[in-house]
């Protein structure tokens, strides 16, 4: 994810973004997660799809978080990362692989993206603001915000 914000950056603030090389693994940031889920607009949940080894923690670990009340209509994306890489998979096998049951009414897009090289980044980021302008979840988030802002006054 931190490789990704940072081609992010680079993309949509014109900026260098730190190279891969600079950027430090995060250690245990998953037990925090839960904290941040209420004031979420979107939930943007990255997969190594080079690792396929990796897919069935992943997949029980985004249907938890699919399950959580507090993110209840927040769109999601689900970004099939590194495929620079020749045996990374596509964002289509990886819904396959990931057969998601907990999806209802969610509004969501399987992408493939390089954190490297930028393939599907705008288009996915792009879909993302669509959607957020389109959510219900985010003008209930926004009056609240509002609201909080100005009972402070
Ligand atoms: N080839 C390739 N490698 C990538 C890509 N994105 C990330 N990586 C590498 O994958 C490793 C993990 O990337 P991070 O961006 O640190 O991912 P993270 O989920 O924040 O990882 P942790 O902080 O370690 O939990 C790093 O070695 C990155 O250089 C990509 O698009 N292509």
């Amino acid at each position: 994810m931190k490789t990704l914000l940072e081609k992010l950056k680079a993309i949509y603030l014109n900026s260098e973004g730190l190279p891969p090389d600079r950027i430090v693994p995060t250690i245990g940031l998953r037990t925090i997660w839960e904290k941040y889920y209420e004031e979420a607009h979107a939930i943007i949940y990255v997969i190594d799809a080079s690792c396929p080894s990796s897919f069935e923690d992943a997949k029980s670990a985004l249907e938890k978080v699919l399950r959580h009340d507090d993110l209840r209509g927040a769109p999601l994306l689900i970004l099939a990362n590194k495929q620079d890489l020749p045996n990374a998979v596509s964002s289509e096998e990886l819904a396959r692989y990931l057969d998601l049951k907990e999806l209802g009414e969610r509004v969501y897009l399987f992408e493939s993206v390089s954190a490297y090289d930028g393939k599907g980044i705008k288009y996915a980021i792009d879909w993302l603001v669509d959607a957020l302008e389109r959510s219900k979840r985010t003008e209930l988030l926004r009056t609240r915000a509002g609201n909080a802002a100005a009972g402070s006054i």
